[in-house]
């Protein structure tokens, strides 16, 4: 990553944000299409978009507009830097209780002290904004907040505007007809670095034997080349069609989009209750529903997914045991079936201390053994090693938190970086020391499956 290119962004590191007032007003409306609201922010809000949709689709946000961006390219203190932002301005809130919380919405690069040079152009090491127009869908009710974050005394005349620019998205989100979304037209597909990617494999098997490890997670990437550019309600639409089970989730930097459907939840806090999901051992679906069973009931006793999953648990566990009380955790787990891939489940459940908030679990997290590696340091050291590529924001955390510090964070796998006509997708698994080259690889096309599918990816043999 490139920090020059933040340099707009920094500034707000020196901001003092008692100079700040945050005005937040809500209005609820008849429910609408999420993706129609983010379709119309299309011409005026593009490059400062965001989605997100929980796996449950009880929650969904759509953001538009930067009321504010908080950024950082620090190498160390990322979480901490987001986090103390935040409050400083949560603080500048001018409603006593807001009817709808303002939200703040973004993500963390998987480790910023790896210096490969990557796509990762307009993505720092962690970016976060509150949108200037926000659409919560709650339950069975929507609600569009304008938030106006300002150091300018008279705010009249500027607060109408955005009221008026309110109702017109509102108005095209509920009547205008969304564009029909034709899946792209993939004109090439390359593995990047392929043979290192094989061969690092090798190289960290040889390592775990050695002991300077138990598990690593080793990732490649794959670049798709469409014929035209592909716009990013286009893909979250895609993704939404063929992923439905899954966390939805996209944020725009200037011309580049993330996006994905990932499984996986990270951490979620609400009314100081936390919950976090260790998902790590995966097998595909079967084609019938009897060799599907099978799949699972092999995967669920599969010695090695088993270890690669109980790392997970451990260490989720123990970072709750320092920020939770009345830990729950399952002795053994389930099975997640979502569309392509079957895997290995286990919820961790706390209650959260006083001083503990949802950026600290969050940082403790990150990366957890389904992502990084156990022990965590060596497995970072050896990822940032050995690994072809600069995850960017893949594999990190990405969600959302609001003013009274309820959230929810996803692990950001099963995702894309889309740049206008090309797209980067990322897919990963974990070493340990019986892994093989092959089956490793075999695993990775099993992870792109989603993606690809959503991207018209897939070969005809393939699908
Ligand atoms: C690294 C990925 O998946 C992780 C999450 C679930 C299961 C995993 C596994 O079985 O290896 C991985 O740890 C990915 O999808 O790119």
């Amino acid at each position: 990553m490139n920090p020059q290119q933040y340099s707009s962004i920094e500034q707000y590191a020196d901001t003092r944000y008692s100079a700040y007032r945050f005005y937040t007003e809500t209005i609820e409306v008849s429910r609408m299409s999420a993706l129609a609201f983010f379709e119309a922010g299309e011409k005026q809000y593009k490059g400062k978009r965001m989605f997100w949709q929980n796996r449950e689709k009880t929650f969904t946000l759509v953001g538009l507009g930067h009321a504010h961006v908080l950024a950082s390219s620090v190498q160390q203190g990322r979480f901490e830097e987001i986090k103390h932002k935040w409050e400083s301005l949560c603080k500048q809130i001018v409603n006593e209780e807001p009817d709808v919380e303002p939200i703040l919405f973004g993500g963390f690069s998987f480790d910023p002290l790896n210096e490969l040079e990557s796509e990762w152009t307009h993505f720092p090491e962690a970016y976060f904004a509150v949108p200037s127009f926000q659409l919560v869908i709650k339950d069975d009710q929507a609600y569009v907040s304008i938030n106006l974050i300002t150091a300018e005394k008279e705010t009249f005349n500027q607060f109408e505007l955005m009221r008026k620019e309110r109702d017109r998205l509102i108005h095209a989100a509920q009547v205008l007809e969304l564009p029909k979304y034709q899946k792209p037209l993939v004109m090439g597909r390359t593995e990047i670095k392929k043979e290192q990617y094989l061969d690092s494999i090798d190289k960290v098997t040889a390592i775990i034997k050695a002991e300077q490890a138990e598990k690593v997670v080793i990732a490649r990437s794959l670049k798709l080349n469409f014929e035209e550019p592909l716009s990013a309600s286009s893909a979250l639409y895609q993704v939404s069609e063929e992923q439905p089970e899954s966390f939805l989730f996209g944020m725009e930097a200037e011309t580049q989009f993330f996006f994905g459907a990932t499984p996986e939840r990270l951490v979620k806090v609400k009314e100081s209750q936390a919950l976090s999901t260790c998902l790590a051992g995966s097998t595909p679906r079967g084609k019938t529903m009897e060799k599907d069973m099978e799949l699972g009931e092999a995967l669920l006793n599969d010695k090695k997914n088993r270890s690669e999953h109980q790392y997970v648990v451990d260490m989720i566990s123990e970072v709750f045991n320092g920020h939770t009380s009345r830990l729950t955790v399952p002795n053994v787990p389930k099975l997640m079936k979502i569309r392509d891939i079957q895997h290995l489940h286990t919820p961790v459940e706390g209650e959260l201390n006083s001083g503990s908030t949802l950026f600290d679990l969050v940082r403790d997290l990150h990366p957890t053994p389904a992502l990084g590696g156990e022990p965590k340091q060596e497995a970072l050291d050896i990822i940032r090693e050995y690994e072809t590529m600069n995850r960017g924001y893949y594999a990190a955390p990405v969600g959302w938190i609001d003013a009274k510090g309820d959230g929810e964070f996803a692990v950001a796998i099963r995702s894309a970086l889309l740049n206008e006509k090309e797209a980067y997708l990322y897919a990963g698994g974990g070493i340990v020391e019986d892994s093989t080259p092959e089956s490793e690889y075999d695993e990775t096309w099993v992870k792109f499956r989603p993606m690809l599918r959503a991207l018209g990816g897939l070969l005809s043999d393939e699908s």
